[in-house]
């Protein structure tokens, strides 16, 4: 229930369709289906099933089905409300296995990260399970480590200023206290938060497979966590990915694509700096302020999705005079140096433009293969989740961003971030390294999806393997696991 994971999701769903010639259902509650609708495109015969869920039910104000339009400090409650979809879920499971609904019963349920849960109901009916995982392997690893290996602020142990290594997983090296979000610094295992992590990770254990939306060539490191610690097989099926951004007329784009495309059409090749914090993230209004005055000082050329700073509603009306330098909106529109995108921007035709040659971003992992399927390189500003762990094996193992910043709090100066921007987008050795290190995951990205006659790249080959495990688990379960065909 976030657009970082039904954009995964979609995108799945129209490969296994499309490449694959699957049967393939979204399920997903009322409003999330209805964004999906317009997201589909009209060749597709993808189904869409809903799941009732009235969010007052939970707590939540009216309406709220996707953090997109989450009030930042509601997330948990959100998180669990997720939980209480176990009887619709079961119940739409019977009624699909029986072949109710007019098609035939399924082979395969794949689920997100937080219904890990479904492996129960999968299994009921003799149905295969897997996990799709819309981050990447090393970010998610650390994520999972993290949470079932708490506490991890105790006396005389992890403390402000210390760097720990996870106890599962050494090779991640050390991580800092800086890179866990606050609630993960001071959760205990005992806490809801944990309480709720614990449910939906430990579960993974009793998933027939992850999937994980990435490449083996450059994230193979968590990879092997997962095969380590879960026994079971791991897919590296990625980069899976939309052709098109899904649009979002709901929330008010105030820049069209094609006011976009221009803008970009009038700039020199990688000439311009994207800086977008993803679907469900913002900063605090100081942080907007030094942004701006490093942007301006950097003298790049750059589009900024602008969200409502922290403190405010997502849905709020847009005080650019309060959250922005003074006169920074005109002089930038006069000086053609910038383009101010309100809430959601076209991010996959943005950065597939020849003249955008770098990305500030969070570090959300559909925003990291976004961006290294172009071979744009990246400024690192991880705020949540595993977008810390994303930010770290980027810079210091595959080598194709820089951190300029790190979390909500911690306050980044406009003077380090202009020279960090001057760095990835035009700067000496090593901006120079950074970009052809960019462009080089490109390649293997390429190669990794690639099917042709001189082979298959190694996600086209973890696919294949899914899918024929499925299929295998399908015939032994008829044949009363008597045969493997
Ligand atoms: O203006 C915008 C903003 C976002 N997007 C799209 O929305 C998605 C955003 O996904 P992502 O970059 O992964 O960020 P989040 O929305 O923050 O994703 C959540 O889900 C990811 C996958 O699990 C995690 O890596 C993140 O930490 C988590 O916050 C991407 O496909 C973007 O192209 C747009 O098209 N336009």
């Amino acid at each position: 229930m976030a657009q970082g994971h039904i954009i995964p999701f979609l995108a799945l769903a129209l490969h296994l369709e499309q490449r694959r010639n699957c049967a393939v259902t979204l399920v997903n509650t009322p409003l999330n289906i209805a964004k999906l609708r317009r997201s589909i495109p009209p060749s597709s015969s993808v189904r869409l099933l809903e799941i009732p869920f009235r969010s007052s039910d939970h707590g939540l104000p009216p309406g709220t089905e996707n953090t997109d339009s989450l009030p930042y400090d509601l997330i948990l409650k959100f998180l669990i409300s997720s939980l209480r979809l176990e009887p619709a879920l079961s119940s739409l499971v019977a009624d699909l296995a029986a072949g109710d609904a007019g098609f035939p019963s399924p082979i395969c349920i794949v689920t997100d990260m937080f219904f890990s849960w479904c492996a129960d109901i999968a299994h009921r009916y003799g149905i295969f399970h897997a996990v799709f995982n819309a981050g990447g392997g090393y970010g998610f690893a650390c994520y999972y480590s993290l949470w079932l290996n708490l506490p991890h602020r105790r006396e005389n142990s992890v403390s402000d200023g210390e760097e720990f290594t996870l106890p599962d997983f050494p090779e991640a090296s050390t991580l800092h206290i800086t890179q866990l979000p606050p609630f993960l610094q001071s959760a205990d295992g005992s806490d809801p938060f944990s309480a709720f992590q614990q449910i939906v990770l430990s579960k993974w254990a009793n998933a027939d497979a992850i999937l994980v939306n990435t490449v083996e060539g450059f994230d193979g490191l968590g990879l092997d966590y997962f095969r380590r610690k879960l026994g079971k097989p791991v897919f590296p099926i990625g980069p899976v990915l939309l052709t098109n951004s899904p649009t979002k007329t709901e929330t008010g784009m105030t820049n069209s694509p094609e006011i976009c495309k221009n803008w970009l059409d009038s700039k020199p090749a990688r000439s311009v700096l994207f800086v977008s914090f993803g679907s469900q993230n913002t900063i605090a209004e100081a942080q907007m302020k030094e942004l701006a005055v490093g942007l301006e000082a950097s003298g790049t050329n750059f589009i900024w999705v602008i969200r409502p700073p922290l403190g405010f509603d997502i849905n709020s009306e847009f005080r650019d005079e309060d959250w922005l330098p003074e006169g920074f909106p005109e002089r930038i529109e006069a000086s053609g140096k910038g383009l101010l995108v309100r809430r959601w921007a076209p991010q996959v035709e943005i950065l597939g433009h020849e003249s955008v040659g770098g990305f500030l971003s969070h570090c959300g992992w559909n925003s990291v293969l976004e961006s290294l399927s172009c071979g744009v390189p990246i400024l690192g500003w991880p705020l949540a989740a595993e977008q810390f762990y994303n930010s770290k094996v980027l810079e210091e193992e595959i080598g194709v961003s820089v951190e300029v910043g790190r979390g909500k709090e911690i306050v980044v100066r406009s003077g380090d971030l202009k020279d960090k921007i001057e760095m990835v987008m035009v700067g000496g050795e090593k901006g120079k390294e950074i970009r052809r290190r960019a462009n080089e995951i490109k390649e293997m990205i390429k190669d990794a999806v690639k099917e042709d006659g001189e082979g298959k790249g190694s996600s086209v080959e973890a696919m294949d393997e899914f899918l024929n495990a499925a299929v295998v688990f399908r015939g032994r379960k008829i044949n009363g696991g008597k045969s493997e065909a």
